[in-house]
């Protein structure tokens, strides 16, 4: 709703009221419809403010209100109302105005805002365009090019950014409602000629068809796929060239195609599974309600390698103090070299200082004495992860949180080595670490509630998305990726070529194929640890060459690291480069060659593989994985394994993530999809529906918000 009340004798104040973030729901458009014609229709009101309570204006239409039948007065009428008002209306912009609520404020003769306040129309970012007049407003006041940067990516600007691209009048550091009080004061009876933005032209620009043409390039290079920022353009591009009333139009026509999209509703749903992945819980009842984290204000990153350097970085840039350990002196020479640089170059981009004297380095773990929580990075191997956390339980205090970052080791098994396990959990970063969003904050046997609280919003600080799940071999992130490998190179022994099959994944979204990506980890990062289960044994001949464990097994990948092409470190892997260290990947005859060789050898005969082959073979079966693991209890839900995908493995965010597009598709045609790959290929086991699939489509494939209630933890893992 909205609170309407007369204040300085002459100006009506209109008050959003709809916490948190006063979203433009149909109540508060019904309030703001009355309010205003209250205002216009009391003679002793010269002038109108409209704020939001609680210091933020608007954080835009009401997004739960987009699934539903909609209700109440339509926004784009209710904003031109204001602006066609016969009394001067201003915006007293706190907090954010965002979306509908930037469009609100566009729709005001003036918008004066506190410089603490955010600005944005991040609709795109929702699959949406900014259609109650923002994509015809926004450029008529600050120009094609700036507007067209803003409406396409949906970044947020400051206030201070805003008053100099022209979108706000006036800011300032007092009490906003009252400076904009006054100032509705001192232009009561002024003409409102040229301040109604929808009856300027926009600035005129030499050549209009090239900057759109670039523009569209652009966004679609970076779209991936996604329609909203096309469509963004092609608004925008109505604003420069058509009069308002047609622009709107179009801006009408656009916005209809994009609202029931799919991707629309894709990215809605992940707005709200991001938000929804902080409310976490464990199987033994703890919660992010009733767990009270503990404060961290001195950490210790043990190992100085590829994930430690990048850890340290991620520490200090959310203001910890952090000891470095490193026992190897070259490493720890090149650490001390390369921690600043990055943090210089992170401080750089996010306009930041970071004290360098935060850091303090040593090669003995003796002078982690004192901290708060323990990191530890070193090489993946149990025997010397055992030893450390041995080390570091004696060294530290005894309320010191140890976390590991192993990739795939046992969380309570290394809590075992220790005198508190209850304050043993894993803190799974993703490379590299001071760039990548997410953290997986792994819970173990006994870890206690304050343990995971204390990792999960630690992780926050570091400004990650963190997800707390369970204790299993390669947690939920990297052990669905494992399904989803191993179907890439089944592909590939039955005829496909890593061009084929990364180019059926780009062009569903992802950053880089299976095999580009994997060149660029480094191949023999998961020959290692093929060895170390004894699974890579290539002197194997006959049928036993691609059977383990009584199971489908594919030696292609212990081959290629045999030759010694380990991916973009070599120059050579399942692409070639000009050199070691190169990033271009080129189609190599000599792999071909070899992938004949290899299926003659094998008797295995080539066929034909469509794109809908790969999308299905590699993308339900690690989402097959994922229903085992939300039947296990490892993950608490579907948006947590969503928010995984999209934060760690550049899951296309327009596809909400790999359940949300199982939801999509549609559970009974996963079902149906796996039964048949798993007819075709018995002996790959996990391409039999999971238990907890095939229950939900006996219950009727309930839609995804409601899976939570047909999944039973029969498995708990405490
Ligand atoms: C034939 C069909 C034709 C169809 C034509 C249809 C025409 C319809 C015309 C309609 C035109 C409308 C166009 C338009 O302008 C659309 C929009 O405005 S879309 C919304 C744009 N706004 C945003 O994207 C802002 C989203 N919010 C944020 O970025 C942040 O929440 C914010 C910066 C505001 C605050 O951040 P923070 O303090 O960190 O809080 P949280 O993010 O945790 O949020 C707190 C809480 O509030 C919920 N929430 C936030 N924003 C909204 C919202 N806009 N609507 C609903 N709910 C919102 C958020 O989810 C949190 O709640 P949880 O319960 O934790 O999820
Ligand atoms: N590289 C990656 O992409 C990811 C790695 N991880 C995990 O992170 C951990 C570290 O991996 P990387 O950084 O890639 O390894 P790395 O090989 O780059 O670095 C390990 C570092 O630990 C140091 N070290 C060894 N023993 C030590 C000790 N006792 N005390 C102090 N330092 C010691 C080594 O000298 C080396 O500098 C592993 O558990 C790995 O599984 C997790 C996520 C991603």
């Amino acid at each position: 709703m909205a609170q309407y009340r007369r204040v300085s004798g002459s100006v009506g104040l209109i008050t959003l009221q709809n916490p948190p973030v006063n979203a433009l729901s149909a109540s508060v458009r019904q309030g703001i419809v009355d309010s205003v014609k209250r205002a216009l229709g009391d003679q002793k009101v010269k002038s109108v403010v409209i704020c939001g309570q609680n210091g933020v204006f608007c954080g835009g239409a009401d997004i739960r209100e987009f699934g539903r039948q909609m209700s109440g007065p339509p926004l784009v009428p209710m904003i031109h109302d204001i602006e066609a008002a016969n009394k001067p209306v201003v915006a007293a912009i706190e907090g954010s105005a965002l979306g509908g609520g930037l469009e609100l404020a566009l729709g005001c003769h003036y918008r004066i805002s506190h410089s603490k306040a955010k600005l944005g129309l991040p609709e795109v970012t929702l699959g949406l365009l900014p259609a109650a007049g923002g994509t015809q407003r926004l450029p008529r006041l600050i120009g094609v090019p700036a507007a067209l940067n803003l409406i396409t990516t949906g970044r947020h600007v400051t206030a201070a950014e805003a008053l100099q691209l022209g979108i706000l009048d006036h800011v300032t550091e007092h009490n906003t409602v009252d400076v904009a009080v006054k100032f509705a004061l001192s232009v009561t009876g002024e003409s409102l000629d040229g301040r109604r933005i929808s009856s300027f032209s926009c600035a005129p620009l030499s050549d209009l068809d090239s900057l759109f043409e670039e523009a569209m390039l652009k966004v679609r290079g970076a779209a991936r796929g996604a329609i909203a920022p096309v469509a963004c353009v092609q608004a925008v591009r109505a604003a420069a060239t058509l009069p308002y009333a047609q622009g709107m139009e179009r801006e009408k026509e656009l916005m209809a195609t994009l609202f029931h999209s799919g991707q629309a509703r894709a990215l809605q749903y992940f707005f709200f599974a991001q938000r929804a992945v902080g409310r976490w819980s464990t199987p033994s009842g703890a919660r992010w309600d009733t767990s009270q984290p503990r404060p961290v204000r001195k950490a210790a990153v043990i190992g100085l390698g590829t994930m430690g350097r990048g850890i340290t970085v991620a520490l200090a840039q959310a203001g910890l103090s952090v000891v470095a350990v490193e026992t190897h002196a070259k490493q720890l020479m090149e650490a001390k070299k390369a921690v600043p640089s990055m943090l210089k170059r992170g401080a750089v981009r996010g306009g930041t200082t970071i004290e360098p004297d935060s850091i303090t380095y040593s090669e003995t773990v003796q002078a982690v004495a004192d901290v708060d929580l323990v990191i530890e990075a070193v090489f993946e191997d149990m025997a010397l992860k055992e030893k450390v956390f041995q080390q570091l339980s004696i060294v530290c205090k005894p309320d010191t949180l140890l976390c590991t970052n192993t990739s795939s080791l046992d969380v309570d098994h290394l809590a075992s080595q220790t005198r508190h396990p209850e304050l043993v959990v894993g803190m799974h970063f993703f490379a590299p670490a001071h760039v990548m969003k997410l953290l997986e904050v792994v819970y173990g046997r006994r870890s206690s509630p304050a343990a995971v609280a204390t990792a999960m919003q630690l992780g926050k600080k570091m400004g990650k998305v963190s997800v707390a799940v369970g204790n299993c071999r390669g947690f939920a992130g990297n052990r669905m990726l494992k399904r989803y490998l191993e179907q890439a190179f089944f592909l590939l022994e039955e005829g496909a070529t890593p061009e084929l099959v990364d180019r059926a994944l780009e062009e569903f979204g992802f950053p880089m194929g299976v095999f580009r990506m994997s060149d660029l980890s480094g191949l023999d990062v998961g020959w290692r640890v093929r060895k170390a289960d004894g699974l890579a044994d290539t002197s194997l001949t006959g049928t036993s060459a691609r059977v383990r464990q009584g199971c489908r097994y594919s030696p292609l990948g212990d081959l290629l690291c045999e030759h010694g092409r380990f991916g973009q470190k070599t120059g050579r892997g399942w692409y070639q480069y000009d050199k070691p260290g190169g990033r271009v990947a080129k189609s190599d005859p000599w792999l071909h060659n070899f992938l004949d060789e290899y299926r003659a050898r094998h008797g295995l005969v080539p066929r034909c593989i469509d794109q809908q082959e790969v999308l299905e073979r590699c993308l339900f079966v690690l989402i097959n994985e994922g229903f085992q693991i939300l039947e296990e209890g490892i993950a608490a839900g579907p948006e947590d394994i969503d928010a995984i995908y999209v934060f760690g493995y550049g899951w296309p965010r327009h596809r909400g993530g790999p359940m949300f597009y199982a939801d999509m598709v549609g559970l009974e045609r996963v079902v149906e999809r796996l039964e048949r790959y798993h007819q075709a290929h018995p002996n790959v086991p996990y391409l039999q529906p999971s238990g907890l699939l095939r229950r939900l489509v006996a219950n009727g494939s309930p839609p995804i918000h409601k899976w939570r209630n047909v999944i039973k933890n029969r498995n708990s893992q405490l």
